[in-house]
């Protein structure tokens, strides 16, 4: 047979075999066709585009004073002590600048004189002054960069912080709402760049500050030479914002390719898929995906490289035109007869101040407008999470007797159809109840909306005569314990894995008979430090465990707890039928003092609930008892029970 085109013929490798045979294998098909180039993928997050685009000189200076008072806010917020000395650095530090000036202004007529002895004579106080101002606005500058400094680590913290509870805090809601991850993304670049707003702000505020001062003086010398200062901000403004816009676009057509790159990065080096990329010869198809996407970055970086080039030298070459014109007006106005030689030299002075200013203010204009607009969605953000935490109610409620279904029905917010159309459903104290159903029946979510952790989208759900929806979530969650389906494999000690989630008492004992109730107590005496080993490969001394291994301590947290809501979602789906058996065992006489819910595939387990609540298609399709529901004629779960068997 012949290898479609362009494929080669999978090559056969002969091995010898037991007995003395001779087995023929495919070999792994080194040779195989590269394939295509990974697609473009799109970045939802990039929302700036057209701001960026289509920003004027007037949008920016519009927009920056907003900027620079958010940061004001968070600097204040973290440390008013360090913020209060950035600013008064920046007054004084302006101050120096007019007096350096204003004392230049003073020496050098005197300078002039025909007899430089004499001159000199007369013009060292002020020279000195000029020194000494000069001297303490630089100090004022360090010392300003040193509180600058000093509040970068505590802006960053705060934001990033700020962030990770807010995540945590989040209404389920939240997350399901369209394009939540890409806003979470933008928020977490606004707090990653508040670190440098503070830094550019920090210069753009000086520069301003140099420019008033070195203006006041250009202007007590004569008005003309004002005119001409700010005839200059056009082209250098131009130029800033062209040569910005340029930045940006790179960073904005680089950006979808850093993403995906960044992510992949994780799923190429951990542990975690390091069996399975190289049993199944991953490598080299994912060395060409990532190769790809880093040609992809370093190709678009270089094209912005040119016009880059390009604006900047025009930028400098007109820059330089005025900066020909700043110096030439006091010398016309000299000609003219209107300004001193000694004078002319002041302006000179202030003119190249008030240039090196111009350079701050737009060059950090331009960046403090690109950042500010991350720091945007960053406060956006915050502000969206916050309404949704503190949506719920303020009923605080107790553990419950019963837990009641009332026509309750959910629709996540990207989707047309129901999850769950609305359901009927009583659970009694005492009670352990199996939820059955196929993939996407709509289980997960009655367990969602059953502990609280989303609300009904119509109907109710309540804990006894409590609504959910009016309730205090934390004080519901106070009384729930829940293994969901994919728990997680905290890189904590194996104690925090247990008790994750509430107080300790004093002593282990407690972690020790939950982990014995859920078989974990020979594997923890294994560990080299018991209880206090980390429980992450990963990391530095720490200890993995296997698969089945880790469904232990995600079964032994929620007993830990010993919640008046159990729930459980596949617990036992990796475990050995010894491991499984136990922890039905265990849920069973933990049953009298609580509700009891678990989600199950493996039919078999399902005998041991005291009823079996079959879901289809979002609906509950039947419900009683497993030997009645199974010997059922057209019953689901007998049809379910019966494929099970016929494996
Ligand atoms: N976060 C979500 N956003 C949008 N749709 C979702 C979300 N979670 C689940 N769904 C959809 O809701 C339906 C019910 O899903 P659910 O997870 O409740 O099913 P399940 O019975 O638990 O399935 P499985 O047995 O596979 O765990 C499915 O169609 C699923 O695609």
């Amino acid at each position: 047979m012949t290898a479609p085109r362009g494929e080669k013929a999978t090559p056969v490798v002969e091995i010898a075999g037991g007995l003395g045979r001779t087995v023929s294998l495919p070999a792994a098909r080194d040779g195989a066709p590269q394939p295509a180039a990974p697609p473009e993928l799109d970045y939802n997050g990039r929302r700036h585009r057209r701001a960026m685009d289509d920003a004027t000189l007037m949008d920016m200076a519009r927009r920056i004073p907003r900027a620079l008072a958010q940061t004001a806010r968070l600097a204040w917020s973290v440390d008013r002590r360090m913020a209060a000395t950035i600013v008064g650095c920046q007054l004084l530090s302006g101050v120096a600048t007019a007096v350096m000036l204003g004392a230049v202004a003073r020496a050098l007529p005197r300078l002039a004189a025909s007899d430089p002895r004499d001159g000199l004579t007369h013009a060292w106080p002020a020279l000195a002054v000029a020194i000494v101002a000069m001297a303490g606005g630089a100090a004022m500058w360090i010392i300003a960069d040193w509180a600058t400094r000093r509040l970068n680590p505590k802006i960053a913290s705060a934001a990033d912080l700020t962030l990770v509870d807010l995540h945590m805090r989040a209404d389920l809601f939240a997350y399901d709402t369209e394009g939540f991850s890409d806003r979470s993304q933008a928020a977490e670049i606004g707090s990653l760049r508040a670190v440098d707003l503070a830094d550019d702000a920090k210069t753009l505020t000086n520069g301003l500050v140099q420019l008033a001062s070195a203006a006041t003086v250009l202007t007590s010398l004569h008005p003309l030479l004002l005119g001409v200062l700010l005839l200059s901000v056009i082209p250098r403004g131009m130029g800033g914002v062209i040569a910005a816009r340029i930045d940006y676009r790179v960073h904005d057509r680089t950006l979808s390719a850093r993403t995906v790159r960044g992510m992949m990065r994780w799923w190429l080096t951990t542990a975690d898929l390091a069996d399975e990329l190289r049993a199944n010869t991953m490598r080299p198809y994912l060395h060409f995906w990532y190769r790809t996407m880093c040609d992809r970055v370093e190709g678009r970086e270089l094209e912005g490289a040119r016009p880059y080039l390009l604006v900047t030298l025009l930028a400098a070459s007109l820059a330089g035109v005025f900066t020909l014109g700043m110096w030439a007006s006091p010398a016309a106005l000299v000609l003219a007869g209107a300004m001193s030689a000694a004078l002319a030299g002041t302006a000179v002075v202030a003119s190249r101040t008030a240039g090196r200013a111009l350079n701050s203010i737009v060059r950090y204009g331009a960046v403090m407008f690109h950042h500010g607009l991350y720091l945007n969605d960053y406060y956006t953000f915050v502000d969206e999470v916050r309404s949704t935490v503190t949506a719920r109610g303020a009923t605080r409620v107790e553990a419950p007797r019963q837990i009641r279904f009332e026509g309750a029905g959910y629709t996540y917010p990207s989707k047309d159809a129901p999850a769950l159309h609305p359901v009927d459903l009583t659970l009694d104290r005492g009670e352990v109840v199996a939820l059955v159903g196929e993939n996407g029946a709509g289980k997960s979510t009655l367990i969602r909306l059953l502990t609280g952790l989303t609300t009904a989208g119509e109907g109710a759900v309540r804990w006894d005569d409590t609504d959910l929806a009016t309730a205090d979530a934390e004080s519901v969650w106070r009384h729930v314990g829940l293994v969901p389906q994919r728990t997680g494999r905290w890189p904590l000690a194996a104690r925090e894995n247990i008790t994750l989630g509430q107080p300790r008492e004093d002593g282990d004992d407690r972690i020790w008979a939950v982990a014995n109730r859920v078989g974990m107590d020979d594997t923890l005496h294994g560990l080299p430090g018991r209880l206090d080993t980390l429980l992450a490969r990963s990391v530095w001394g720490g200890h993995e465990l296997s698969g089945g291994q880790w469904q232990r301590p995600a079964c032994a947290r929620a007993m830990y707890r010993g919640p008046a809501v159990l729930v459980l979602d596949e617990p036992t789906s990796e475990m050995d039928a010894r491991g499984e058996h136990t922890i039905f065992r265990e849920l069973r006489e933990m049953a009298p003092d609580r509700i009891t819910i678990v989600v199950t595939h493996r039919l078999d387990d399902v005998r041991m609930a005291d009823r079996v609540v079959v879901l289809d298609q979002g609906r509950i399709r039947e419900q009683g008892r497993f030997e009645d529901l199974v010997a059922a004629e057209g019953s689901l779960l007998g049809e379910l029970h019966a494929l099970s068997k016929d494996r």
